[in-house]
């Protein structure tokens, strides 16, 4: 609580023309407050939550904000805190835009754990798998609209005094993120770094499966009473995110049976075609193991480790002031994925060579998939900082654990690693089937190779056509977002056509192979159908066949 002691600096004050009363404070978050109020209206008592942050500046934002508002009030179930209302007023001096809501009288998820760890050490496993039931019952419905929580964790969840869980805050980390990506040229991104998903943490596109991660980061949370995943920066919680296998809740708590030690590592697979694939069908696999749970109080092994983000050092990322130039020519990434002992002595996989991730030697890409991420990987990684935080979010992660996980802005994963290593998509690209030559070219460059035994002539008719490029599919998450055609097996010359006509630049890598013949691309990058901003329209890299047998 504040220095006001409760009250706030807005109590007393009113929005809306006067319909709504602020009174007392109910909280703070790293961008926001939140006031019990009252309703004149209605006469009822509501909760408002204030955004205090230099978005709220943007009409471009505030109008995200309130069509968000506007999403989240048509979901209506007991396990989701209503949302009545929006709009904006001035407060001090600042248009703030603010969200009218239920108010629940109870506490957040945080503060229950947190007495849990006091008298136990952690909450016992079939109360956590019964929270996190509820909490996936929310996000059943909202996913079903279409609508990805982003930051899921025990700070948005709310126990109300008879026990129900209600999850909150739907909606913002979303209109956060795009106001955020408006004003800033690179992959920023909102979240509360213990809980971002790896694909949030590289700045990619989400979808339902990234609110299943920050699920499973918080069941491990609520069984263990430590987080999978913290370090001294949000980077580096970000980077474990990406790179770091977790350990097993069983070996912090040794009460938990091995279902729940598997429950969470589904969960918490980096790739998302291997967590679960519904909010349903994670909520099922909780009441299953709920059901079989035996009530034995949590038996916490003192000192145990989870993760600590030491994966990432300064040779990854480098003070802010000191970002490493590029480096030009082939592609090397600068680490190794970290191979963390796990609790069964077993080795730990590499994280899932199916997504594409950083790694030495590059994993492919997906195959297009329905839940394919939605957006690029920013391009142009040369500028920003390593990562940066507002000016108005509290430090996080300085101490570990819940201390610090306020939601912020930081710089994807991935800018930092472009800044070091460059290339990342490149790797990305490479599927190790093929053999990508010479590193990348430029849009004017096409592969000119020379013919060896085998070579296989090019098959100029399949092409595309330019109206692909120029009047791209919109969205269906988002009016203002494009899909990204699909290039693979079209004829490079078309391709080429169609980027012209559009103004988009290409990146081509060579590869050898010959059963599609010279200049049939390979694969592509972003990949077809991800969601993309035109306004901001990423270089598409495209992997060209030489028509050459691949090198054995
Ligand atoms: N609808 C509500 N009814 C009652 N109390 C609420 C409600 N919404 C929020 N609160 C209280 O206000 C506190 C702050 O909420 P807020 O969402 O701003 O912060 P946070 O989630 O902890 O932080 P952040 O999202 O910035 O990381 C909550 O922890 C909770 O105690």
């Amino acid at each position: 609580m504040s220095q006001d002691a409760g009250q706030g600096r807005y109590a007393g004050r009113a929005l809306a023309g006067g319909r709504y009363q602020l009174r007392d404070l109910l909280g703070e978050g790293g961008m926001a407050s939140v006031h019990l109020a009252y309703d004149s209206v209605l006469d009822r008592q509501v909760a408002i939550k204030t955004l205090h942050t230099e978005l709220g500046r943007e009409q471009a934002f505030r109008e995200r904000f309130r069509r968000e508002a506007q999403a989240v009030a048509k979901l209506t179930h007991t396990n989701i805190v209503s949302v009545f209302d929006t709009g904006e007023d001035d407060l001090g001096g600042m248009t703030t835009p603010y969200i009218v809501m239920e108010y629940v009288e109870g506490r957040p998820l945080g503060s229950v754990l947190d007495e849990d760890v006091r008298q136990q050490g952690a909450m016992p496993a079939d109360k956590a798998l019964k929270i996190t039931a509820d909490v996936l019952a929310a996000l059943e419905i909202s996913h079903e609209m279409g609508l990805v929580h982003r930051d899921i964790k025990p700070g948005n969840v709310m126990m109300t005094k008879r026990g129900v869980v209600k999850v909150m805050d739907f909606g913002i980390a979303r209109a956060m993120q795009s106001g955020v990506t408006s004003m800033t040229q690179t992959g920023m991104v909102v979240g509360t770094p213990q809980y971002l998903s790896p694909e949030q943490a590289l700045g990619r596109g989400v979808d339902a499966r990234s609110d299943l991660y920050s699920v499973g980061i918080m069941l491990f949370q609520l069984v263990t009473g430590r987080l999978p995943f913290d370090a001294d920066s949000p980077l580096a919680i970000a980077y474990a995110h990406v790179q770091e296998e977790p350990v097993a809740p069983s070996s912090v708590n040794r009460s938990l049976p091995p279902a729940v030690d598997a429950l969470v590592a589904r969960a918490l697979k980096k790739n998302p075609n291997e967590r679960f694939p519904s909010a349903v069908a994670m909520r099922d696999e909780c009441l299953r193991v709920a059901a079989s749970c035996q009530a034995a109080p949590p038996s916490i092994v003192p000192g145990a480790q989870t993760s600590s983000g030491a994966g990432v050092g300064s040779a990854v990322f480098p003070p802010v002031d000191q970002s490493a130039p590029a480096p030009t020519g082939p592609v090397q990434t600068p680490y190794q994925p970290t191979q963390t002992p796990n609790p069964y002595g077993t080795p730990t996989p590499a994280p899932s060579p199916a997504y594409g991730y950083p790694q030495q030697g590059g994993y492919p890409t997906p195959a297009a998939s329905p839940y394919a991420p939605q957006h690029p990987q920013p391009q142009g990684a040369q500028t920003p900082p390593p990562y940066n935080l507002t000016p108005s979010a509290p430090a996080p992660g300085s101490g570990g654990g819940r201390k610090g996980n306020r939601m912020v802005i930081i710089g994807s994963i991935v800018v930092a690693v472009l800044v070091v290593g460059g290339l990342i998509g490149a790797l990305a690209m490479d599927d190790g089937g093929e053999d990508a030559k010479g590193g990348d070219t430029t849009a004017s460059g096409s592969p000119s190779p020379s013919k060896a035994e085998g070579y296989r002539g090019p098959d100029t008719t399949k092409t595309i056509e330019k109206d692909e490029c120029t009047e791209p599919e919109e969205s269906y998450n988002d009016p203002d977002q494009i899909k990204v055609p699909d290039f693979t097996f079209k004829y490079i010359g078309s391709v080429k056509e169609c980027f012209q006509a559009a103004g988009w630049s290409m990146e081509v890598v060579e590869v050898d192979e010959n059963t599609y013949g010279e200049g049939s691309v390979r694969d592509q990058f972003p990949t077809p159908g991800t969601d993309v901003d035109p306004e901001k329209m990423p270089t598409i890299q495209l992997k060209v066949s030489t028509g050459n047998p691949p090198s054995s």
